[in-house]
């Protein structure tokens, strides 16, 4: 699928001024702000998922044309608590998965059939950023994604994710508070203060 920009239009949602951004495909703006700022409901506002104002685009479509689970399929929101709705993990990965995907986020197939319920809450991280990127979305909202890891495992699973994003060319909203992930992934970072969002002159600022 031929890759394309995200655009939001005067986008309202909490207490945050109007915003207007565009993501081009490939490029990762990273969000960050305290706690309770408002990054999440931001990005779940992007998602279709909170009620807000103003418009989201993408390419020509907007998100109000689209049924709220279609534009999902495509703006896909990696939450910072994962959901799990099946026994086993295999059961969460209709659309099959890649070995070395799997072996990349430090994983052997065999994940496939553990059941949920074991799972620690950095696999669980791992894995659902894993379904969500095996669902081939056109845009990535990944609030937090390497939060419950360590070091040597968030270098990792951000490399991995990094790579993905530049060859699939998503354009991709990315909520970080560790400077250093920001000065590693970002091509832009925007930070919320008070009700406004302000572009950082450089991204590691
Ligand atoms: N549906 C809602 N209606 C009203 N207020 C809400 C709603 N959801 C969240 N809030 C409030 O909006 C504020 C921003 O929440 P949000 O989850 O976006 O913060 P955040 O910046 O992601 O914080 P954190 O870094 O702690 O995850 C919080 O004060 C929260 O209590």
């Amino acid at each position: 699928m031929q890759p394309t920009s995200l655009r939001l239009e005067r986008l309202t949602v909490g207490e945050l001024e109007a915003v207007d951004l565009s993501v081009s495909p490939g490029d990762i703006v990273c969000l960050s702000g305290a706690s309770g700022s408002g990054k999440s409901r931001l990005l779940r506002a992007v998602a279709d998922l909170e009620p807000h104002g103003g418009e989201v685009w993408l390419a020509g479509q907007a998100q109000s044309t689209i049924p709220a689970h279609r534009w999902r399929r495509q703006v896909m929101l990696v939450p910072a608590e994962s959901q799990w709705w099946s026994d086993r993990v295999g059961e969460h990965f209709s659309d099959g998965v890649e070995d070395g995907d799997l072996e990349a986020l430090g994983f052997e197939r065999e994940v496939m059939s553990w059941q949920v319920g074991r799972l620690s809450t950095g696999e669980k991280q791992r894995l659902s950023l894993l379904r969500a990127v095996s669902r081939e979305p056109r845009v990535l909202l990944l609030d937090e994604p390497t939060a419950n890891l360590d070091d040597a495992t968030r270098d990792r699973v951000e490399h991995w994710l990094a790579s993905r994003i530049e060859s699939r060319g998503w354009p991709t909203l990315w909520v970080a508070h560790d400077r250093g992930q920001i000065v590693r992934v970002a091509d832009r970072h925007l930070r919320i203060e008070g009700s406004r969002l302000l572009v950082q002159e450089a991204a590691w600022t």
